[in-house]
């Protein structure tokens, strides 16, 4: 459904050291940088996919995003989606897509959402039988109802976002690009972005491409992972992969009845003790969790255990490490 080969977009920046002198001298001669926001990036993605597209700041995300959705025209490379080349079909090829950019709106913000609702059917030309089914669908399983009269500027950002997603879907698009969509949501509304995502690929069939720093969101969402860093692709895999990578250290941590000495498991390294806790890390690849449990409860009395395994957040931070972003 997408083919991206070889991709790459820099831009140039004016420089300009502080001060009054230098704003008048740049007014006859400028001197640029060239940003490389992204080089030689190549993937493909699948139907149906739900694709985590993540970096740190500045990695290029947001730049492929609009690479792809027909916005920016890159330098080099080249970007198939369902026939199209993005940026030259722009007319054609945004019937089939769904944009949504989490820092800025795409609606008119001083009228009210249902307006824009209706500004983007004449746009997108969709016909008005599907129009008003898609509207009372969204309105529905988004709870839009009591915001569809209320201007833009008035809703907050967890309301707005989800008019925005609304927006991004009325024309049935078959690819949802979001760039960061629960950026500042509180836990209940980004719950409920999350799970809206995952129906309409469900029940839809919408591929989701999807840029976030919130790991959980690509934890809950993405089958699969594109890690981007200093506009290069790094890693293409599942989470599952990443688990397998850098996911078999546990912490087991350990509540028993008062102990006089620490607790000493071979294969393991404590990390804290007391005498009534104390918590553990294994590697769970080289040490059995169970034979550690066994050991533990041979030196003290325990009353109760439990394994955690480590958070993704610590392991992108690794793979982050492993690549020097
Ligand atoms: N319009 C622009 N003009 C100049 N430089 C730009 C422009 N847009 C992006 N850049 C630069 O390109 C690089 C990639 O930016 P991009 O916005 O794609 O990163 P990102 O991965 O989305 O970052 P973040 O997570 O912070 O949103 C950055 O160095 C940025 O400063």
């Amino acid at each position: 459904m997408i083919a991206v080969e070889g991709l790459s977009k820099s831009f140039k920046v004016a420089k300009r050291p502080p001060g009054l002198k230098h704003a008048f001298k740049s007014l006859f001669s400028r001197e640029h940088t060239v940003v490389q926001a992204l080089q030689d990036v190549s993937f493909t993605i699948k139907p149906g996919e739900i694709v985590g597209y993540i970096g740190p700041n500045g990695a290029g995300k947001s730049t492929s995003i609009k690479v792809m959705s027909g916005i920016l025209v890159p330098d080099g490379g080249t970007c198939e989606i369902m026939g199209y080349t993005p940026w030259k079909d722009r007319k054609a090829f945004v019937k089939h897509i769904g944009v949504v950019f989490g820092q800025r709106s795409q609606l008119w913000w001083d009228v009210p959402v249902i307006d824009s609702f209706d500004l983007l059917k004449d746009i997108y030309k969709i016909p008005t039988p599907l129009y008003n089914s898609n509207k009372q669908l969204l309105t529905e399983t988004l709870q839009l109802q009591e915001l569809l009269h209320t201007p833009v500027r008035q809703l907050s950002l967890g309301q707005r976002m989800r008019c925005e997603i609304a927006a991004s879907l009325l024309h049935d698009p078959q690819i949802l690009f979001l760039d960061e969509p629960t950026i500042g949501l509180d836990a209940v509304s980004k719950l409920a972005v999350r799970r809206f995502i995952q129906t309409i690929n469900r029940e839809k069939g919408v591929t989701v491409i999807l840029t976030t720093h919130d790991m959980s969101d690509i934890e809950a969402l993405a089958d699969r992972l594109l890690l981007i860093g200093k506009g290069s692709l790094l890693y293409d895999g599942t989470l599952q992969d990443l688990r397998g990578r850098f996911g078999q250290k546990k912490t087991v941590v350990a509540d028993y009845r008062y102990s006089d000495g620490p607790v000493s498991v071979p294969g393991t390294k404590l990390i804290s003790w007391t005498p009534e806790r104390a918590v553990l890390e294994v590697n769970a690849a080289e040490t059995a969790v169970s034979g550690v449990i066994s050991q533990l409860s041979s030196q003290v009395e325990l009353i109760d255990v439990s394994v955690e395994a480590q958070p993704v957040d610590d392991m992108i931070v690794e793979l982050y490490k492993e690549y020097r972003l």
